[in-house]
């Protein structure tokens, strides 16, 4: 699959620009609302650091008017003033200081349980959305979203907010003292402030949307060259995977160039609208002043409150912009959190306990993708007692593997249902299903983890005896044993460190430990040579006593002296019996299959 149809460009439309900066933010609101005390104490302090810078400049015009006046009458309250303007300081230094405090604990926690949050969900994604996503982009989407909602709280709590505040109260001082001055400096608000929105989101967003549309198909390249690096070495492609990336690395530059100089553009025309509004402000007090309507201690407060104003509103449009990129990051990780999980769990569903291990297939339906494609079963109708062993056979691409992850509830059936001793796999949990399944695969997924961690995954409470005794009925216990950190040997990211032999034994011992009524496995045997492939055979004969087993057999060798063999061809049953059953059938598919691998075998 192409990076092109994992992760489209995004849209350009500003409708959806409004939509996203509407969820993105209900969503931050969401989580800082889970945690009510560290929001009040940050709040509460942006509140009264607030308050001191607006009431700094009155107390200076107070200040100027008692100099003033002192002259004149001899008596000034110019050291209360001093003394306002010190408590107002200090006041203003306890209020930041409390900000600071609570948004610190807050960004702490809400990341924490975005993080928490995230993982969770994606782990139960269903496996259709897993095969659609790349592993890479999934982290730099929770990765880079987790941290943009550090920046967003720090941006909106500690920055807009105290604007959006010191707008208002100046406003309204100054509205009753003089209606004009208040009118004019609600209006020039008003126009600083939709300025810089529009320029932002029409301007800025999209092209910086589009950018980090380039960033995580940057990352998701670099994990997937990284992940297949095997692949790449054995091609001898590192040239091509280079040119690959350094593709997507200067659309990557381009479009980030872009966004950037917008980012700058915008910020440029934001500080020139703030430039004619000091001005104009600046100048009404003079005219006032000039008509006699305003004193001199008027005039230093309009001129401290313009510097305080503007202190504050210098940097409004960028952090407009800081805020419409956090929002544009966390988009994708807001998504996860909204996206249904696909397979789900009905409320209150109760768990499977199998006691049997009889399954059922009941006209099932199902096929991969949208409901529009040609579907792989139609009216599928299986029935395999309890205690069973049972091979599945057919080309490549007939369903076997298909049959068994629905049977795990790994996708939804369309039609019809799968049950477990009689019971609907769609009305219990999940987890129990699964967990009542063993399934040795094809190509056994390890851990980074110890030998010991990885043979007791299914059951981490298993002692360490109950470890050593299925490591020794997978045949597995010897060449553990025999490592100078035996159980608790590391194996390397996904097992490397182990041969394919070794990590079929470890998938086998897991099985043992799991003790689950129900068998599943992908035939494990065609890569191993024949010592290796006989220890695996062997503990996998003794896995499949007294369970439900459905293997899939690649060569049919494998499946000879099983209890039954079922043939597919093209996700349709089209034989069902006995080895010897099926080998009497000249014309079949089976027949066919037998004698190509065996005439294979031959001139081999
Ligand atoms: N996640 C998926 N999304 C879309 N199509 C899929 C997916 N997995 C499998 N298929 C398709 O479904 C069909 C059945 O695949 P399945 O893996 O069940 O075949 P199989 O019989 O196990 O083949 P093989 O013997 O090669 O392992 C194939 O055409 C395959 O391309």
């Amino acid at each position: 699959m192409t990076s092109s149809t994992l992760s489209s460009p995004p849209s350009r439309d500003p409708a959806r620009a409004r939509r996203t900066f509407v969820a993105v933010l209900g969503f931050a609101i969401a989580r800082w609302r889970m945690h009510p005390r560290l929001l009040a104490w940050t709040l509460g302090g942006v509140l009264v650091a607030t308050l001191t810078d607006v009431l700094t400049p009155l107390l200076a015009g107070r200040l100027v008017d008692d100099v003033a006046h002192a002259a004149a009458d001899g008596r000034h309250d110019a050291m209360v003033m001093i003394a306002g303007l010190t408590a107002l300081g200090l006041a203003g230094v306890l209020g930041r200081r409390a900000s600071y405090r609570g948004i610190t604990h807050l960004n702490a926690r809400v990341m924490e349980n975005i993080m928490t949050g995230a993982f969770a969900r994606v782990q139960r994604f269903s496996s259709e959305w897993h095969a659609n996503n790349f592993a890479g982009s999934t982290v730099r989407q929770i990765t880079r979203g987790t941290w943009a909602m550090d920046t967003l709280g720090d941006t909106i709590m500690l920055l807009l907010l105290p604007e959006a505040l010191v707008l208002v109260v100046t406003t309204l001082v100054l509205g009753l003292h003089w209606l004009v001055m208040g009118l004019l400096l609600a209006a020039g608000s008003v126009a600083l402030v939709a300025l810089s929105v529009v320029l932002t989101l029409q301007y800025v967003a999209p092209a910086s949307r589009l950018a980090n549309s380039w960033d995580t198909r940057m990352g998701a390249a670099l994990a997937d060259a990284v992940t297949c690096n095997a692949v790449v070495k054995a091609s001898g492609a590192e040239q091509r995977e280079d040119a690959h990336l350094a593709w997507i690395v200067g659309r990557w530059r381009r479009r980030t160039v872009r966004s950037w100089l917008r980012g700058t553009n915008s910020a440029n025309l934001q500080a020139l609208a703030a430039l004619l509004m000091r001005i104009g402000m600046i100048a009404a007090v003079v005219v006032l002043w000039a008509h006699g309507r305003a004193n001199a201690g008027d005039v230093a407060y309009v001129l401290t409150m313009m510097f305080v104003v503007q202190g504050y509103l210098r940097d409004i449009g960028q952090q407009i912009s800081i805020v419409q990129r956090s929002v544009n990051e966390m988009d994708e990780l807001v998504s996860l959190f909204a996206r249904p999980a696909g397979v789900e769990d009905p409320p209150g569903a109760p768990a499977l306990h199998v006691t049997q291990g009889h399954i059922r297939f009941e006209h099932v339906g199902f096929g991969y993708g949208r409901q529009g494609r040609a579907p792989l079963f139609t009216d599928l109708n299986l029935d395999i007692p309890a205690g069973s062993r049972v091979g599945l056979v057919g080309p490549s691409g007939s369903g076997k593997t298909t049959l068994t992850k629905l049977l795990q509830r790994l996708y939804d059936v369309r039609a019809g249902r799968i049950t477990i001793d009689g019971i609907d796999i769609a009305t219990v949990t999940q987890a129990s299903v699964r967990s009542s399944i063993a399934i040795v695969p094809q190509e056994p997924l390890l851990f980074h983890r110890s030998l010991r961690d990885n043979i007791a995954y299914g059951r981490p409470d298993a002692t360490m005896a109950e470890i050593a005794q299925a490591a020794r009925l997978a045949n597995a216990a010897d060449f553990i044993e025999r490592l100078p950190q035996g159980y608790a040997t590391m194996v390397g990211e996904r097992g490397v460190k182990l041969s394919g032999g070794e990590r079929q034994r470890i998938a086998i011992a897991r099985a043992f430990l799991s003790n689950a009524r129900i068998l599943v496995m992908d035939e494990a045997t065609s890569s191993l040579d024949s010592q290796s492939e006989q220890l695996v055979q062997q503990a996998m004969e003794r896995l499949m006593a007294g369970r439900t087993v459905l293997v899939i057999a690649h060569r049919l060798s494998t499946v000879v002296g099983l209890d039954r063999i079922i043939v597919f061809r093209h996700g349709q049953v089209c034989e069902d019996g006995t080895h010897e059953a099926l080998m009497a059938r000249p014309d079949g598919l089976y027949h066919h299959l037998f004698a190509l691998q065996a005439g294979n075998a031959v001139s081999a």
